[in-house]
């Protein structure tokens, strides 16, 4: 049983470490849209974008069989924090 759980733990602790790696990434991108968006005067937030997004994660969700109410709270935590981060952005520039 302590074998099973430390091997398993090890996955996690993997997965855990790409999650940080794939969002680190994610905000790269994101931290250059936002300059983009501020340079050509254009909103921070872009609501059917995100709604698209929402809909497409959603179904990937449940193909994955991963709840989409859960997977779409992940989606608009993450977004609300990349809002944030493109008004910083547009105040500073
Ligand atoms: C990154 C963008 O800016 C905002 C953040 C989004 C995101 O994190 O996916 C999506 C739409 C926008 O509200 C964008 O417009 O593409």
């Amino acid at each position: 049983m302590r074998a099973e759980l430390a091997r398993l733990r090890d996955s996690i602790d993997n997965i855990d470490a790409a999650v940080v790696h794939m969002l680190a990434e994610r905000f790269k991108c994101t931290q250059q849209v936002g300059h983009l968006k501020a340079n050509h005067q254009l909103p921070p937030a872009d609501p059917d974008r995100e709604a698209r997004q929402i809909a497409r994660l959603r179904q990937l969700a449940e193909n994955a069989k991963l709840d989409p109410a859960f997977a779409e709270k992940l989606l608009t935590f993450i977004i609300a924090e990349v809002i944030r981060h493109h008004e910083t952005i547009a105040k500073s520039s």
